[in-house]
């Protein structure tokens, strides 16, 4: 144990795999260092024939280059080789944890179910936290049942069903610019806005994760979890406090008013996959050609739905959710655009373009575009942009999701009716595309998507 407080352990359930090694350990060692869980116990557990010594070696290269604390927490890790979906290895585990227990489901999914069946029968430390990785469920009746499930083991409050977008320092800025000026706010209603368009395009392709990702595919892995996420934190109402009962009332809030536009999934929503292509120095197979795929499948790599946010302050407004994956221009943003002016004063001309407030989640920035007077001629109009970067966050997401879980702040976590909420947005789309009422259409890898797109 390292620190002065009571201790807890944070068992990570999957300690071999690739979020493990990749994200949740580099943002665990950057939360210690910060002094943010001081008298943590770390405990890896898998199938893997690891031993301590092993797993000490993947947390000390996944810290990268540690302070005092991170170094002391690796030093003393511990690892324990378990099928965690048996009761017995689950009850040796908890029996080698010390004060309180956050249990960290770093597991595909399917062996996430089991394990929490196996938790149930044998019952778990007061106080225990248990954190889940997205993808919560497959669908909706999915989603209730895994509630239904991980509520008979702990109190919905000790649940942190982990969205690491909200983990995101420039997500989060989203609220410190529409709540904490007086500029922004009065104008994001239906009145002034024509339409919002939340966009996640990476040059990333399947990165080894067919395993996953086959079964899932761009709708579920990006828009009915993060970008929805980051749709609400741009719709809701403001709420009195940040407290997680507040903040997550008022996201839960407008998800529920949100639905497919015109209810026509058919009409609001393409899909599209990947074919071979170069981005910048990397040569892409088509997805249908990457290991572990099945062609047949028809998983999508890029996904776009339009929604509708049925509230006073919203109806009307269109909001255009898209990702894609090897997308040759990166495009990572959520971008509101303005009405036109009721009347532009005759005398003044020149080219207009609809005024456009744009947050860039990477880079992170925040750009306002505007029509004025630009230099020369002051009856001829200029566009311009006046930008601003965001300061980068203390803590990389994975960093902030874990404080809110050791620090018992659900804040950040999706709480159990809005992960079914989400679910059901994007159902209806889902059902059309199994129908194959939606063609999959195909985009080579580097370029910029597929040429029948909802976006302008
Ligand atoms: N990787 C990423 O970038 C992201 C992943 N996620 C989510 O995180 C979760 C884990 O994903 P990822 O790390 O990529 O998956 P991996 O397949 O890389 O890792 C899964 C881990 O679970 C272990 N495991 C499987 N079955 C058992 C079992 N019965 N008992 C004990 N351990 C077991 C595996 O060990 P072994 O191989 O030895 O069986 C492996 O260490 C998934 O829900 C995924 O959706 C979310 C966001 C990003
Ligand atoms: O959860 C996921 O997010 C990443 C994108 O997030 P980033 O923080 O790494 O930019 C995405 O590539 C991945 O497919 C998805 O599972």
């Amino acid at each position: 144990m390292t620190g002065t407080n009571p201790g807890q352990t944070l068992l990570i359930l999957g300690a071999s795999g690739d979020l493990t090694a990749r994200l949740l350990l580099p943002g665990l060692g950057r939360l210690l260092d910060s002094g943010g869980a001081d008298g943590l116990a770390l405990l890896g557990a898998g199938t893997d024939d690891w031993d301590d010594e092993r797993w000490r070696a993947r947390v000390r290269e996944s810290f990268g280059t540690p302070g005092e604390r991170a170094a002391q927490v690796a030093d003393a890790a511990r690892y324990l080789r378990a099928d965690v979906t048996h009761g017995a290895d689950l009850k040796r585990l908890l029996d080698a944890c010390q004060g309180e227990v956050i249990v960290f489901f770093a597991l595909p999914p399917s062996v996430t179910a089991k394990a929490c069946a196996a938790l149930r029968e044998i019952g778990v430390p007061a106080r225990t936290r248990l954190a889940c990785e997205k993808p919560f469920g497959v669908d909706a009746a999915s989603a209730t049942a895994l509630n239904d499930l991980l509520t008979q083991i702990v109190p919905e409050a000790q649940i942190h069903r982990v969205d690491h977008f909200l983990g995101k320092s420039t997500v989060l800025n989203i609220l410190g610019l529409r709540f904490a000026n007086r500029i922004f706010e009065p104008l994001l209603n239906n009145v002034h806005v024509a339409s919002v368009d939340i966009v996640f395009d990476e040059d990333l392709g399947l990165e080894s994760r067919a395993g996953y990702y086959d079964s899932a595919g761009a709708l579920m892995d990006m828009v009915q979890s993060h970008l929805l996420q980051i749709l609400a934190l741009l719709t809701m109402d403001a709420p009195p406090s940040l407290h997680a009962h507040e903040f997550r009332d008022r996201k839960a809030q407008v998800l529920r008013a949100t639905s497919v536009w015109n209810d026509d999934p058919v009409g609001f929503s393409r899909r599209a996959r990947y074919t071979a292509g170069r981005i910048g120095d990397r040569q892409l197979p088509a997805y249908a050609d990457e290991p572990g795929v099945d062609a047949a499948r028809h998983t999508e790599t890029l996904a776009e739905m339009v929604v509708a946010v049925d509230t006073w302050r919203w109806a009307g407004v269109p909001f255009r959710l898209r990702s894609g994956k090897a997308v040759g221009n990166l495009r990572k943003e959520a971008v509101i655009t303005f009405r036109e002016p009721p009347r532009t004063p005759l005398g003044l001309t020149g080219p207009e373009r609809p005024d456009r407030l744009r947050i860039g989640f990477t880079p992170d920035r925040l750009d306002l575009d505007v029509n004025i007077n630009g230099p020369g001629d002051p009856f001829v109009l200029d566009p311009v942009t006046l930008g601003s970067e965001f300061g980068p966050g203390d803590l990389p997401p994975y960093g902030e999701v874990l404080r809110g879980v050791i620090d018992d702040d659900p804040t950040l976590s999706v709480r159990g009716d809005t992960a079914e909420t989400c679910w059901r947005i994007v159902e209806p789309v889902l059902a059309a595309w199994r129908a194959d009422d939606v063609p999959l259409q195909d985009y080579p890898a580097g370029s910029s998507g597929p040429k029948d797109t909802l976006l302008p």
